[in-house]
């Protein structure tokens, strides 16, 4: 495929992923050579973009049917794009997906810029060059100049520089709008786009501000994790990991905006975004706190404020979308963490499950969800709170568009269907492009996890 190579990870790290994917039951159950070409293909589409967007709808307000007109007339009217294909998502009601247009034939120019691994990830998804993710650019460089954009893989291209050689992947082609000399010897902060993306290798639809109030930007795994909690209205739930807010608007969504949910980030500006997004989408049950979540609960006798910590079993559903390693995230081109790095999150999941199972009424519903594809993070979590906490059970999960969980942490076959893991390694073909984007999505998401559990 033309342009983007695998998924640049520190070696260690690709070691200790190779590890988990020809991990002993793995390789019992389907062998060495398929082990290692799944482990191989993860590597190359999590570079790669899914091929289609996926947003969703705000179907509290508004009928999918008009969401989908509304949204159609949009991007053809304000943003000028030719045809749009939109598509509802054949299971789950509140899903639009457009196709994306990639990898594309786009030829190289002679003149190179140069940017972070980030920023050339962001570019996959159709963003613009912002002027502050420039690396390297042509000596003359000056507004209007057509470019070709590089990303540098491992950090190793110097600010300022005019060309590098080093290990790098085109994402496409644009034009300058600032000069060199903007980019690189002025005093003041730099803002604003420096290279306007023409010739893209993936063409998304351009979607900054489109509907702010009826579409939202979400990954179809996440979506499925707020139809998977099933709340209702009227109920009290918890997210404890809530920032930006994209699952907690969707569980007050799904409840009309009845009842109450509490949203809790330890990052204060992002807690302003929870507000922000569920002011946008017209949601008033969200109750949002800066708060860390491992200390949201305590036994002493009830505060008259409405915040943390809460007295035990006060909710009935909770939600731990935990902080993660992030691995299963697409496209990105590279990642710069070390395995301790990688490593250090399932302790800090323990401690935040043990406050969750507290945190829940029984009878309760506690939904644990992660966009990254180890074991330690995931099924190993699992088989940890079954044997932590006897009054969790593991229950079906609705809707199960993913695959099952992954062999290796030592859950039974029936544990494991009742995992849904998001693997695009599964599918991943890169022969097979006309296969019609609807026979396509399920497969074709980020790295993802889910596991639905029960107190009894
Ligand atoms: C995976 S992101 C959550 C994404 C979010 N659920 C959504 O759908 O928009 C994890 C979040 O956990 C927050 N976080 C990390 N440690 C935390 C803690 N101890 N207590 C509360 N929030 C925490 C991070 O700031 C980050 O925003």
């Amino acid at each position: 495929m033309a342009g983007t190579a695998d998924f640049s990870l520190k070696p260690e790290v690709t070691e200790y992923l190779r590890s988990i994917f020809l991990n002993k039951e793995m390789l019992a159950a389907v062998g060495h050579q398929e082990a290692e070409c799944r482990f191989q293909k993860l590597l190359t589409c999590l570079s790669h973009p899914p091929s289609y967007t996926c947003v969703r709808a705000s179907t509290h307000l508004v009928p999918l049917e008009e969401i989908q007109r509304k949204l159609h007339e949009e991007l053809k009217q304000t943003r000028e794009v030719a045809s749009v294909q939109i598509v509802p998502h054949p299971r789950i009601a509140d899903v639009l997906l457009l196709p994306v247009d990639g990898p594309r034939p786009v030829e190289q120019l002679s003149s190179e810029v140069v940017v972070g691994a980030q920023c050339g990830s962001a570019l996959l998804r159709g963003a613009h060059v912002f002027a502050p993710g420039i690396i390297a650019c042509p000596k003359y460089m000056k507004v209007g100049d057509k470019v070709s954009v590089f990303s540098d893989l491992e950090g190793r291209c110097t600010r300022g520089a005019t060309s590098f050689q080093g290990n790098k992947v085109f994402v496409g082609n644009g034009v300058a709008e600032m000069n060199r000399s903007h980019i690189f010897c002025s005093d003041k902060p730099l803002r604003g786009v420096g290279v306007r993306m023409v010739d893209p290798l993936y063409q998304s639809p351009p979607f900054d501000g489109v509907l702010p109030s009826l579409v939202f930007l979400q990954n179809l795994p996440s979506v499925v994790v707020g139809h998977v909690l099933g709340p209702q209205p009227g109920e009290r739930i918890l997210d404890m990991c809530a920032a930006p807010g994209g699952k907690t608007c969707h569980i007050a969504a799904l409840m009309r905006d009845q009842g109450e949910v509490v949203a809790l980030d330890r990052i204060r500006n992002k807690v302003e975004r929870i507000r922000q997004n569920a002011q946008t989408l017209h949601l008033q049950s969200i109750k949002a706190f800066c708060f860390n979540s491992v200390d949201a609960v305590s036994d002493d006798p009830p505060q008259q404020t409405e915040g943390p910590p809460f007295p035990p079993e006060s909710f009935d559903r909770v939600l731990l979308d935990a902080p993660c390693s992030g691995l299963g995230q697409r496209p990105n081109m590279a990642c710069s963490w070390s395995l301790k790095e990688i490593r250090s999150y399932q302790p800090l999941q323990r401690k935040l499950f043990h406050a969750a199972v507290r945190l829940l009424k029984r009878g309760g519903v506690l939904v644990y969800s992660t966009c990254t594809v180890t074991l330690a993070e995931n099924e190993e979590q699992v088989a940890w709170a079954l044997s932590t906490f006897p009054c969790l059970t593991l229950e079906p999960q609705e809707p199960h568009i993913g695959a099952e969980g992954m062999l290796g942490a030592g859950l039974s076959l029936e544990q494991l269907r009742l995992l849904q893991r998001f693997r695009p390694e599964l599918s991943w073909d890169q022969t097979e492009t006309k296969v019609p984007l609807i026979s396509r999505v399920d497969g074709d998401t980020i790295g993802f996890f889910i596991a639905k559990f029960l107190k009894n």
